[in-house]
């Protein structure tokens, strides 16, 4: 098979971040996502519906063309002063797909996130009653709990209490990293989802760590071992439709991650979905990329599959060393190195 022609996929996970950087990490990800869930950590942070639409409107000014539809859903960032009127508000805009959770300290500008989840219960059972479903960035932030383990440490200690006392609300455990997120996804039922990034299928922790600190591998959760990718693997090529794409797409600046005290987040928007076929292609698994790129998202959300595709071509291509990022650059995923799917075909511009 050398091409691939897929229902355009959709992004459920990606930071596009603000000011001069949107003129790249949009047009990143309308190359060929049709949707994208764009994360709220943002300083200050996204915590209402008026700050998510003027965060969406500086989104859509930065795109260069807007014939085809690009469609930027936007989240709001939970915090200890989130209120029921911010969530009733929230679901009635259709472009408002969702609030997400930072466990405070947890990850790049979580420092506004939450302190005590159980004190946002009454919150929580907001969101279940007008179903706006809560996006989870799982990891304790717990001093004494290894980073490795945080992601387990988390699903067991906040995530099944929360599965429990709230039966219908809607949660997507992102950026999933361990097969004890696998399992628990799978053993929760469908209105509990996963998304998986492209680094995380590609990479385990030896990647990062042998033969040298490769610091644009770092990232939260962390990359774990080998058994763990695997696990994703199986997932995301797997029959269980609660594994979805999401590529938690993270811009930094080159300095800020090449530095004694490197920044969290790998950028794959410059070639997401090449990124996944590669890993599909590997598994031998190409017939299973559209379900998880392209259907399996919209389904989750209760939002139309796309009406138009994008083709894919077998052709080995040379990533860039850079790429800008405001007045500054950024080293994407694989700079410099071949890969060996592109798209080719994007559909309307
Ligand atoms: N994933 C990351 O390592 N970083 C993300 C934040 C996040 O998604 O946790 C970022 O905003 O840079
Ligand atoms: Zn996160
Ligand atoms: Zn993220």
């Amino acid at each position: 098979m050398d091409t691939l022609t897929l229902i355009r996929p959709d992004d459920w996970h990606s930071h596009l971040r603000d000011g001069s950087a949107l003129t790249q990490t949009s047009a990143d990800m309308a190359r060929y996502m049709g949707r994208v869930i764009v994360m709220p950590n943002l300083v200050p942070a996204v915590t209402n519906a008026r700050l998510a639409a003027e965060y969406r409107q500086r989104i859509l000014r930065s795109m260069q063309t807007t014939a085809r539809q690009f469609d930027p859903l936007m989240t709001l960032y939970l915090t200890d002063a989130t209120s029921e009127a911010d969530i009733r508000e929230a679901a009635e805009i259709d472009w408002l797909a969702a609030v997400k959770l930072y466990p405070a300290g947890a990850t790049t500008n979580s420092d506004a996130g939450v302190n005590s989840l159980e004190a946002l219960y009454p919150i929580l059972a907001t969101m279940e009653e007008v179903d706006l479903p809560l996006l989870v960035h799982g990891e304790v932030t717990d001093q004494d709990v290894d980073i490795f383990d945080r992601e387990a440490a988390f699903i067991g200690e906040h995530l099944a209490p929360i599965i429990d006392r709230f039966p219908k609300l809607r949660v997507v455990l992102e950026h999933i990293t361990t097969r004890d997120a696998v399992d628990f996804v799978k053993s929760a039922g469908p209105r509990v989802a996963a998304t998986i990034t492209a680094h995380h299928l590609l990479l385990n922790r030896n990647d990062m760590l042998v033969g040298g600190i490769k610091p644009h591998y770092y990232c939260l959760p962390i990359l774990k071992r080998r058994q763990h990718q695997e696990a994703l693997r199986g997932a995301a090529t797997g029959e269980d439709r609660s594994f979805f794409i999401g590529t938690d797409s993270a811009p930094h600046e080159q300095h800020a991650k090449e530095s004694a005290c490197g920044c969290a987040g790998v950028y794959t928007a410059h070639a997401s979905l090449e990124f996944y076929a590669e890993v599909f292609d590997e598994l031998a698994a190409l017939d299973r990329l559209e379900d998880f790129a392209s259907l399996r998202g919209p389904d989750f959300y209760g939002r139309p599959r796309n009406g138009d595709t994008v083709q894919l071509r077998r052709v080995d291509w040379t990533v860039p060393a850079t790429i800008p990022l405001g007045d500054s650059e950024l080293v994407p995923l694989r700079a410099g190195e071949t890969l060996h799917w592109q798209v080719v075909d994007a559909g309307a511009p």
